[in-house]
């Protein structure tokens, strides 16, 4: 198979899809592996890197998406990138497709078979390929929430840790998940009074058996979150209803009970966010203010670490290429029905049914879809 990985052309998204330690095993394993010049630069590898993997390294975009068989990327492709995503072609990279009615549209449109990361499933009930970057954007969401609350950048002005004489400031975790436990981590680690919420009893029990002590859990009620909020320097929104757009838990409303210049972190964005107010942002203008509240809603927290985030997600999604590239999708979807759990657009129908729910789409069976 010839497997294609084109540079990342988000906003600055600095991630690269295929890692050349991937881009070598997938060439021992008898693949064409076709990287675009530079695509590694940003998460520092060179094209000689990528030549020293056995990768061919070739000048555009459109030289990737013409030839590969396979494209390996990073973010939901842009618009114009799907204009050159054609029938029979595997797509395999994130997607979150339920808030994002035009992408959904052109993927249907093209006629590609789509593999979203985020909707990977596996054993333990966990996502395998959305779990490294939540690791990541859960360890950063403390460090820009902190940043956020600076004076200068229209915060309150409230250190995270305090100092002697002065309390800590007050972290309101919302989704107790991959994203949420690291975040209360690291907040907790720098010295602020966390409080998780979540709705999963059995999660909490596990939270508090392995963090009590560190930080506080708490049910996530409409009424105990609005307690909190008023209280809040800081709140991180980290929930998740797999594939599904994101509930929203703080209403526009609710904004004037808060304290001026608390901060509002919404990782969970780019399912469409768990604030009201939320709307995605990017690294190069990352937050804005409603209502005297200042939000951060970068979609793609991860590229902020670039380097980090490509190798721990070329780790996670290398086992899954390999497959889909030895045994061609449908083989490899039949053989791992979490790999299937995956399929979100195949040939024209969309395959995922909490994407369809979200846009009121037909959606058509991923078991039937693979045998088609
Ligand atoms: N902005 C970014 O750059 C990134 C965003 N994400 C996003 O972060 C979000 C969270 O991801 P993970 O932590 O990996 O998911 P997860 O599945 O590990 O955790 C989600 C948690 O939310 C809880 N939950 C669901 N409904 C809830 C409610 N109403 N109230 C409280 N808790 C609720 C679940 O019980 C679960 O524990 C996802 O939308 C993911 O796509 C992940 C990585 C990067
Ligand atoms: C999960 C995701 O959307 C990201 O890492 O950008
Ligand atoms: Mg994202």
């Amino acid at each position: 198979m010839k497997i294609g990985c084109p540079t990342e052309i988000k906003p600055q998204e600095f991630r690269v899809g295929l890692m050349p330690t991937a881009a070598q095993e997938a060439v021992a394993n008898g693949h064409e592996v076709v990287v675009q010049s530079g695509a590694g630069a940003g998460s520092g590898f060179t094209d000689d890197d990528y030549r020293a993997a056995g990768a061919v390294i070739l000048d555009t975009a459109a030289e990737i998406f013409a030839t590969a068989d396979m494209i390996v990327k990073v973010k939901e492709p842009q618009a114009i990138e799907r204009k050159m995503l054609r029938e029979g072609q595997l797509l395999f990279t994130y997607l979150h497709l339920a808030p994002d009615p035009d992408q959904t549209h052109d993927l249907i449109a093209s006629g590609c078979t789509a593999i979203a990361y985020e909707t990977v499933t596996d054993a333990q009930g966990g996502l395998p390929l959305l779990a490294p970057m939540s690791e990541v954007a859960g360890r950063l969401a403390p460090q820009v929430g902190a940043w956020t609350l600076q004076k200068a950048n229209g915060g309150r002005g409230v250190l995270m840790g305090g100092v002697p004489g002065v309390g800590p400031a007050k972290v309101m975790v919302i989704g107790g998940g991959v994203v949420g436990t690291h975040a209360a981590r690291i907040a907790a680690g720098m010295g602020a009074d966390v409080t998780v919420l979540d709705r999963s009893l059995p999660r909490m029990r596990y939270l508090d058996d392995a963090f009590g002590g560190v930080f506080k859990t708490g049910y996530s009620s409409a009424g105990y979150t609005a307690e909190l909020l008023e209280q809040a320097d800081m709140v991180i929104g980290a929930v998740l209803i797999p594939g599904a757009a994101a509930p929203k838990l703080v209403s526009r409303a609710q904004l004037s009970s808060m304290k001026a210049g608390a901060a509002l972190v919404d990782v969970a964005i780019d399912q469409g966010g768990c604030f009201e107010t939320s709307k995605a942002t990017t690294h190069a203008d990352p937050i804005y203010e409603v209502d005297g509240v200042m939000h951060y809603c970068v979609a793609n927290m991860p590229g902020a670490v670039a380097r980090t985030s490509t190798i721990a997600l070329g780790n996670a999604t290398m086992p899954f290429m390999l497959a889909l590239a030895n045994k061609g999708w449908r083989k490899a979807c039949e053989d791992d029905p979490h790999l299937l759990n995956g399929l979100n657009v195949h040939a024209g129908k969309l395959t995922y049914y909490a994407v369809g729910e979200a846009l009121g789409l037909d959606v058509l069976s991923p078991s039937l879809a693979v045998k088609q």
